[in-house]
């Protein structure tokens, strides 16, 4: 890929994650520069992966071409009003990741800027392992967009989607996910306990067993998750007494209202802000 000069405004999880992937895919780290208000996470970054850091973000913004909007939803309208006052935002392309804010709205917070691309990472990036969902404008030329794909795949798998509102979807499904695995495993961590293991026993139990699920799937392509599910369900055995329990208090309901309810927080979001 392109190894443009590129600027993250806001230095937290996100962008931690995103530069800790594209330096250990070999992004050279002279090329990256990060802003933040407060100076520990930034020092941070430049000790474990040399990149430049500053605490202003015109500085930043101005020797880049690309830059990353990482700063939380509420903040983005203020960021944005202070840096195109600040500095000629001309030419520059625009990756956001800030869930809830669609491109017409972030075009207007930047002055009228149209080059932008709109992401949804999430945290596995950082170990390489992130899924990324991207939409361009029809202003974004074909070099800028491979650029935006380019990077979000230095860092996991991507999917664009070409309609916006697909991106509340990969929010629902990849962005907020991790956590719904989380709290799964959370709870079967609890239960494990429960049932007699000591709290690292526990956590190793279950996190070997995702991993491992995971891995299955990924490497089974061919086959439908239904079909891997139906290999560990011996007839009469445990499993079948446990997934039976999980569909009998309405599994399926519980899931698609979780991933809708996600879907209305990003509609919501795009009128707050
Ligand atoms: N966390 C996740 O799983 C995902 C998050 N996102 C999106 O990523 C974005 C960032 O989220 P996340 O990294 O989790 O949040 P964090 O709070 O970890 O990071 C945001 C950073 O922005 C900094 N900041 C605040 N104001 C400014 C400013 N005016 N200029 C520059 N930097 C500023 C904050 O600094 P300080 O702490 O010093 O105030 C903070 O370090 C959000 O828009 C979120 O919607 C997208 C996908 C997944
Ligand atoms: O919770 C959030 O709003 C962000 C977006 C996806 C993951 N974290």
């Amino acid at each position: 890929m392109q190894h443009r000069h590129i600027a993250f405004i806001g230095a937290g999880n996100m962008s931690r994650s995103i530069i800790s992937g594209m330096c250990n895919s070999g992004y050279p780290a002279d090329k990256i520069i990060a802003s933040n208000p407060s100076m520990p996470k930034l020092t941070a970054l430049e000790s474990d992966f040399s990149i430049q850091i500053t605490q202003q973000n015109k500085h930043a913004v101005e020797s880049a071409e690309v830059i990353v909007l990482a700063v939380k939803p509420q903040l983005m309208e203020e960021m944005c009003a202070n840096l195109k006052d600040t500095v000629s935002l001309d030419g520059k392309l625009f990756i956001s990741i800030a869930a809830g804010i669609e491109t017409s709205r972030l075009g207007e917070m930047l002055g009228g800027q149209a080059n932008i691309v709109r992401t949804m990472p999430n945290t596995p990036s950082s170990l390489g392992k992130g899924m990324t969902g991207l939409y361009a404008t029809e202003h974004v030329s074909q070099q800028d967009r491979d650029y935006a794909g380019d990077l979000m795949a230095q860092v996991g798998e991507i999917a664009w989607v070409d309609k916006e509102s697909l991106i509340n979807g990969v929010i629902a499904a990849a962005g907020s996910s991790p956590a719904y695995f989380y709290t799964f495993l959370e709870a079967m961590q609890k239960e494990a306990e429960s049932q007699g293991f000591d709290h690292q026993t526990a956590r190793l139990l279950v996190q070997q067993a995702m991993l491992g699920a995971a891995e299955m799937v990924c490497h089974n392509p061919q086959l439908e998750i239904s079909e891997l599910r139906a290999q560990v369900t011996s007839k009469g055995g445990t499993t079948a007494k446990a997934v039976e329990h999980f569909q009998d208090q309405g599994i399926d309901t519980l899931v698609s209202g979780a991933m809708q309810a996600a879907v209305t927080r990003a509609e919501e979001m795009a009128k707050l802000f």
